[in-house]
């Protein structure tokens, strides 16, 4: 019994980063654009460009809610979010996808993104990715939490102390652990599909630099912010 109860300290984590992932939401009006109107591949580009830049800010705010986080080394702070942020802007991108609306609104959706400049041949695993997210019927607390522990991620690239960050995200995994269990009682397994994610978005995350490369346009530009996080120009 103990073993699975969530503490009176879990609950406040919990809690804390719950509350941190929905004060810092991005306009998520990127959906609704997406289903106003159809957009040429600059216009998409820019959108996505945009978007992203700002979803990064509100990342930094929402990881500084992580606790823990900021006792981290100040330049494994940054190790960490440079490494996750493609991968948060994707599990976010799945998230918005994935949200309650009619079906012909997910079709709408689905058509818009697939049309939006980005080459065919990443369309199946980004799809694939969005679709797996979408069957989990996530609550948020195991999103927040879940985009938390993407963040922790030990083996970022120049992490110089991965054991610190290991043991913030061990504390992250019980917590999701136990949620799991009492959110999804009849799905034994659930949990460790849910982890099965982050390798699929990792892997998803590697085509970012070449879809971005190839977008059916000329002259693709990026903000300041994005040139730093995302490995390109
Ligand atoms: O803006 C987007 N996502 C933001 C990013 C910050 C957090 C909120 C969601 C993009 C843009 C929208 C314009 C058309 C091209 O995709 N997007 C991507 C996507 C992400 C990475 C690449 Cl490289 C390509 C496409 N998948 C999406 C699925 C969706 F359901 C919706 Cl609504 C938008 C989606």
């Amino acid at each position: 019994k103990e073993k699975l109860e969530i503490n009176r300290e879990q609950r406040a984590l919990m809690k804390a980063i719950v509350d941190a992932y929905n004060r810092h939401q991005i306009p998520e009006d990127v959906a609704k654009k997406l289903l106003q109107d159809q957009y040429s591949p600059e216009e998409n580009f820019l959108l996505l460009t945009e978007m992203a830049t700002s979803q990064v800010q509100v990342l930094v705010e929402f990881t500084k809610n992580i606790p823990g986080f900021l006792s981290l080394d100040r330049e494994d702070q940054i190790a960490l979010l440079k490494g996750s942020a493609v991968e948060a802007m994707f599990l976010r991108s799945a998230q918005v996808f994935s949200r309650k609306m009619p079906t012909e609104h997910t079709d709408v959706l689905e058509e818009r993104v697939r049309k939006s400049g980005i080459p065919d041949e990443f369309m199946t695993p980004m799809f694939n990715f969005y679709k797996s997210i979408g069957e989990l019927h996530m609550v948020q607390e195991e999103q927040a939490i879940l985009t938390a522990i993407t963040i922790l991620t030990p083996d970022r690239p120049y992490v110089k102390d991965p054991q610190a960050v290991e043991r913030l995200q061990e504390t992250m995994l019980d917590v999701l652990r136990k949620l799991c269990v009492l959110q999804h009682p009849q799905e034994q397994q659930y949990f460790a599909r849910l982890l099965g994610r982050l390798t699929e978005l990792r892997t998803l995350s590697h085509y970012h630099s070449e879809m971005l490369a190839s977008w059916r346009m000329n002259d693709h530009k990026f903000t300041p912010l994005l040139c730093e996080i995302w490995d390109v120009q």
